[in-house]
């Protein structure tokens, strides 16, 4: 199933929290979204699913949700941590909504053995800690076994192994076909997890690509090459239309060329190379160099 969104638009009041944002989700994919704080991503995926009113649509293999015969079997999203009735055990939480989409009871007790639960399954969710709520949440989703997962900060409130864990299943399922939406503040964890990217910054949409292609446009990404005379090498590498800059005592830095280009010089100039090696920027880099401009509550640097 392709996911199509396309003009979404949400004000509120004065506000414009989303502006004309259009993406594709592609199925067998994992996409991440990014975007800084109060930059609109809740907002957005409650666009997708309709449940807040605004400009735009949302297809899901060209039709609108509402008009799947089961909408539930479509799309599972899990957008709040805690947004579970208080006084319901998570097994009954969970029957009742596999009961909405014509799921039966054996397909919740083997969900909540997926997502961990199984010890505490007999629980009310009122006494869950933020993690349990994010599994409980997950397990919501996953109920009808739909084409499309849409989570909202899943990796919340959980600790490293559950990181792993919730990772390592998205990837499955996207393995499988399906459409993986995820946003997540924490960069480390979407960059082992997302194929694809969106991007949106105060509202509108930055990037929509693949996340090696964003972080490829990092200027952080350069060259580091050491050789015995730093100063001869920038002075050629220069006369060539290359910046580099010196980095400690006998390294130099070099933004914008391969390995390839800049071994090359080396040895036309004499110089042996000792180390030579390609330097990618992390994701949090690229993010943070290209969303600067994007920033809704930005903090002021120390005077
Ligand atoms: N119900 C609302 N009433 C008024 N303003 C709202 C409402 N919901 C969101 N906003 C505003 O719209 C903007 C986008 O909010 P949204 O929650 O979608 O951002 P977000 O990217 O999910 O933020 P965060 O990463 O902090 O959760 C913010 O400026 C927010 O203050």
């Amino acid at each position: 199933m392709i996911v199509e969104a396309a003009g979404l638009g949400k004000s509120f009041g004065a506000k414009r929290a989303v502006d004309d944002v259009s993406f594709v989700l592609q199925p067998g994919r994992v996409t991440g979204f990014l975007g800084p704080n109060g930059s609109g991503k809740s907002t957005t995926m409650r666009l997708m699913l309709g449940l807040d009113r605004g400009d735009g649509r949302t297809l899901f293999e060209e039709r609108p949700l509402l008009d799947h015969e089961v909408p539930g079997r479509v799309v599972g999203a899990h957008l709040d941590a805690k947004s579970f009735h208080p006084n319901r055990s998570a097994r009954n939480h969970l029957r009742m909504l596999a009961a909405g989409t014509g799921v039966g009871d054996r397909r919740v007790d083997e969900v909540i053995e997926q997502v961990g639960l199984d010890a505490v399954a007999g629980k009310r969710p009122r006494g869950f800690s933020l993690g349990m709520g994010q599994r409980l949440g997950l397990a919501s989703a996953i109920l009808a076994e739909p084409d499309v997962l849409l989570l909202d900060e899943p990796a919340n409130g959980l600790d490293p192994q559950s990181i792993q864990w919730m990772r390592e299943f998205l990837r499955a399922y996207a393995g499988t076909g399906r459409v993986v939406f995820v946003s997540s503040h924490l960069m480390s964890e979407m960059q082992l997890m997302a194929d694809d990217l969106v991007v949106i910054g105060k509202g509108k949409l930055i990037a929509h690509e693949p996340l090696g292609a964003f972080v490829a446009r990092s200027t952080r990404n350069d060259v580091l090459v050491r050789v015995p005379d730093p100063g001869l090498l920038i002075d050629r590498l220069a006369a060539q239309g290359l910046s580099a800059v010196r980095e400690g005592a006998d390294a130099v830095a070099v933004a914008g060329a391969s390995t390839d280009t800049v071994g090359e010089i080396a040895f036309h100039a004499g110089l042996p190379v000792r180390e030579l090696l390609a330097r990618t920027a992390s994701l949090e880099q690229a993010f943070l160099e290209l969303t600067s401009d994007h920033q809704e509550y930005a903090t002021r640097e120390a005077q």
